[in-house]
Parts: C-alpha cells; sequence; structure tokens
C-alpha cells in the first residue's frame, strides 16, 4: 500500500478554544489509484491533506507513506521525504515569481537531487508550455499558470501526487482540459492521486471517493 492514515487526529487552538478538525481519520491508497475528497466547506480537507504531506504534524494517528511514518519524523525528515515522493499541486499554484517557467518546472525536483532534464521537457511540452518556458508566472494565463504547477509537482517523479481543489480557480472548459491532462499524466506515472474537490463531477473521474463529516470518514 503507497499510503496508510490510520485513526490521525488534529486539534486546533482557536481564541474560541480547542476545536477538534480531525477526530481518527482512516484511509488508504495505492499506487496508481485516483481518490477524491469531498466534505463541506471547514471539514477539514485541506488539513488533512497537509498532514498527509507532511506540511504539518498529527496529534496522534500513523501516516504510512511509501513504508515510512511520516508522523515519526522531525521537521527535517518530513520536508526531505515531502521533496522526494510526494507532489503537491494547490488552488492558488503557488508559483515562484522571480522565476521562469522553466525554473519553476524544477525547482522541487532541483531541491529534491532528481532533476531529470528530459522528463521535465516531456512534461512542459505535454502540457503544451513549450513556448512559455521563459517566461515569468505574472506573463501566465491561470490554466498555463496550473498546468506550469501540475508539471513541477510531477517533475520529482513523485509516488503520491496531492492536489487541493486544483481547477477551482479556472473556467469550466480550461480546468477541465488541465484535469484531462494531470490525470493522464498521473495514470502514465503510476503515482497515487488524492484530491480534495467540491465538484460532484471532478470526484466522479476518480477511481474512489471519501466524504469528511464531523472529523471522521463518513
Ligand atoms: N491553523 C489553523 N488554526 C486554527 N484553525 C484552523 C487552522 N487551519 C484551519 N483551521 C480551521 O479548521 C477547519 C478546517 O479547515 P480546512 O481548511 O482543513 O477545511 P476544508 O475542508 O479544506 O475547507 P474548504 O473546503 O473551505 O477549503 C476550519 O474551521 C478552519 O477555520
Amino acid at each position: 500500500m503507497l499510503l496508510t492514515v490510520t485513526d490521525i487526529r488534529k486539534t486546533y487552538t482557536t481564541a474560541d478554544g480547542p476545536f477538534a478538525v480531525l477526530q481518527g481519520v482512516d484511509l488508504s491508497l495505492d499506487a496508481g489509484e485516483t481518490l477524491a475528497l469531498t466534505g463541506e466547506s471547514g471539514s477539514g480537507k485541506s488539513t488533512l491533506l497537509h498532514l498527509i504531506g507532511g506540511l504539518d504534524a498529527p496529534d496522534a494517528g500513523q501516516i504510512m507513506l511509501n513504508g515510512v511514518d511520516i508522523a515519526a519524523l522531525d521537521d527535517a525528515g518530513r520536508a526531505r521525504l515531502r521533496r522526494g515522493t510526494v507532489g503537491v499541486v494547490f488552488q492558488q499554484f503557488n508559483l515562484i515569481p522571480s522565476l521562469k517557467v522553466a525554473d519553476n518546472i524544477a525547482f522541487q525536483a532541483r531541491l529534491a537531487g532528481q532533476h531529470d532534464p528530459d522528463w521535465a521537457a516531456t512534461l512542459a511540452d505535454r502540457m503544451g508550455l513549450g513556448p512559455q518556458l521563459g517566461k515569468y508566472p505574472e506573463q501566465l494565463s491561470g490554466g498555463q499558470q496550473q498546468r506550469v504547477a501540475i508539471a513541477r509537482a510531477l517533475a520529482c517523479k513523485p509516488r503520491l501526487v496531492l492536489a487541493d481543489e486544483p481547477t477551482g480557480n479556472l473556467d469550466e472548459a480550461t480546468a477541465e482540459t488541465v484535469m484531462d491532462l494531470m490525470l493522464e499524466l498521473v495514470a502514465e506515472t503510476g503515482a497515487g492521486l488524492l484530491m480534495v474537490t467540491h465538484s460532484q463531477a471532478l470526484a466522479g473521474r476518480m477511481s474512489r471517493r471519501l466524504h469528511l463529516r464531523a472529523g471522521q470518514i463518513a
């Protein structure tokens, strides 16, 4: 199993007191599988994705990724694992404004010491980004920026791709094209995909779907 999440708990401290957003979440994902995570706004979807991506640590529970318990790693260990094993795509693209498209695509793979120029070029080509490689993110449309973000996430050949509303900022037609490309490339690499979405149509394109409600998988 690529990913096994067991009894994950997370409580935020807020001005109104403790808020238990995740109260014992279990899920698993195999390589080559695509999983949609749905749930009302505020149900904890992004929180769960961040924990699985090692961007934050749970209060309790186990997250086994590729045989490693990431919940037991320190910050540096989580960062290393994340760079080499996980590719993340956010709704807001999160490109680096001062870097050209080509360098944005290569950024994470370089950090992980896994930059493969041929693979980066293949991704850019498949994403239709050839003419944009020398441009800066601000010179690109939203759809083009999200294709750069997806290429960047896939450039380190991740075993797991995490996507948080990846097409939430795009118009319907662009969203469909971008999603087609992402699903195609994820399928070709054999990675697992966990995608947070509010779109039932999008969730229907995944091999499985889970719904988060009241801190647990419903
Ligand atoms: N760092 C934080 N400190 C305190 N509360 C937080 C923090 N991050 C998130 N929350 C709260 O935890 C809850 C879950 O947030 P989260 O972003 O995970 O939900 P979500 O399901 O992804 O929502 P949406 O669909 O609106 O993006 C929300 O009520 C949010 O206000």
